[in-house]
């Protein structure tokens, strides 16, 4: 276990990287060169440009995208709050170690190596409505689990997640981490009729009640109303911001547990990108409270990082013309 306590991975985040204003600063005079109308990529030149800054290169490639999808149980599920069984979980598991999940198809498209990361799957979280979903010490096991699993060697990092409930200790993190009413930060996840809608409304505000005590901590937020697989993204996420690893945030889930970054060291998600808004309704107020534009709108509502890989997309074609266009000098071609 790399922290034997949340502190120690608190430790770990006092001191991140900021992206290379000299490689950022050449890339912009580059981008101002290319045979286009300034500003004509739109949003394409502006990734390129943080790419470019996170990477530090004027020029960068794009080529060992990494897809990480963790896995956790939940106790809450317990209180009626998923359309689905928690056996899913552990079946899904299955699906993606075989190839058959739609995260596999997308990773294959992008070309991204994925592996998928279960955590304790036979000892769900404990039911945040009675007791803290974690022990620090599981807490821990988890982050530790999230920040081995990136390959240093990576260029682009996606999180993704498989854990039958988990919308739901995603609406509790939102909620707790920036406040209102609980019921805004809910959603039908993966097919919730009315009654379970109203189960779910309750048993947010009731683990909000429980646990208010301790929720002005971001770290006890994660702990208290979290989930492993989501501990395992919040300790991915800040292991690439420590080796300047560019990160495609995908949904709810996944923003979740980068928001308890962003609110223990502001500024901790700079190296993050949002993939896609997903339909999940809190979705797009996280986002929103990130100051983070999703890159794409396709009305999912999956998880797995399936929004961020179909992103990659975005991000290599902002890349390729950014590093690959000729320059109004090179081609011969008249300025404004
Ligand atoms: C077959 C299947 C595959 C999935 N892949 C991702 N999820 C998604 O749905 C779950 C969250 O929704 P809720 O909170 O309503 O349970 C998570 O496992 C998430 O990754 C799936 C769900 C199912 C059923
Ligand atoms: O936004 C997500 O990632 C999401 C939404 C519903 C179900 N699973 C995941």
């Amino acid at each position: 276990m790399i922290f034997q306590t949340p502190a120690e991975f608190a430790a770990a985040l006092s001191a991140l990287p900021h992206a290379d204003a000299p490689a950022r600063a050449a890339a912009e005079a580059r981008n101002g060169q290319l045979t286009k109308p300034p500003g004509a990529l739109g949003r394409l030149e502006d990734l390129a440009l943080w790419y470019a800054g996170w990477r530090g290169e004027e020029r960068p490639q794009l080529r060992a995208p990494q897809i990480l999808v963790f896995a956790g149980n939940h106790g809450v599920t317990a209180k009626g709050v998923s359309a689905f069984p928690a056996a899913v979980t552990a079946q899904m598991v299955a699906n993606f170690e075989a190839g058959g999940a739609a995260i596999n198809q997308l990773a294959r498209c992008f070309g991204a190596k994925m592996s998928v990361h279960p955590i304790r799957l036979d000892e769900p979280t404990g039911d945040f409505t009675e007791m803290p979903a974690m022990s620090q010490s599981e807490l821990a096991e988890a982050l530790s689990i999230g920040w081995a699993a990136v390959d240093p060697e990576a260029d682009l990092l996606i999180t993704g997640e498989m854990g039958i409930g988990n919308t739901t200790p995603a609406a509790a993190i939102a909620a707790a981490l920036y406040g209102g009413d609980p019921a805004s930060w809910i959603g039908r996840g993966t097919g919730l009729d009315d009654a379970g809608l109203a189960r779910k409304a309750a048993v947010v505000a009731e683990g909000l009640e429980r646990h208010q005590a301790a929720l002005s901590d971001p770290q006890e937020v994660l702990r208290c109303l979290g989930g492993r697989e989501l501990a395992a993204m919040t300790g991915a996420i800040a292991r690439a911001r420590s080796l300047s690893i560019p990160v495609i945030l995908d949904g709810f889930i996944c923003t979740s547990s980068a928001a308890v970054l962003e609110k223990m060291v502001p500024g901790a998600l700079d190296h993050a990108v949002a993939g896609h808004v997903s339909q999940e309704p809190g979705h797009a107020r996280l986002l929103q409270a990130l100051n983070k534009a999703p890159l794409l709108q396709l009305d999912l509502r999956l998880g797995e990082g399936t929004g961020a890989a179909l992103a990659i997309g975005v991000l290599q074609g902002a890349i390729a013309c950014h590093s690959g266009m000729a320059t109004f000098a090179e081609a011969g071609i008249s300025s404004a």
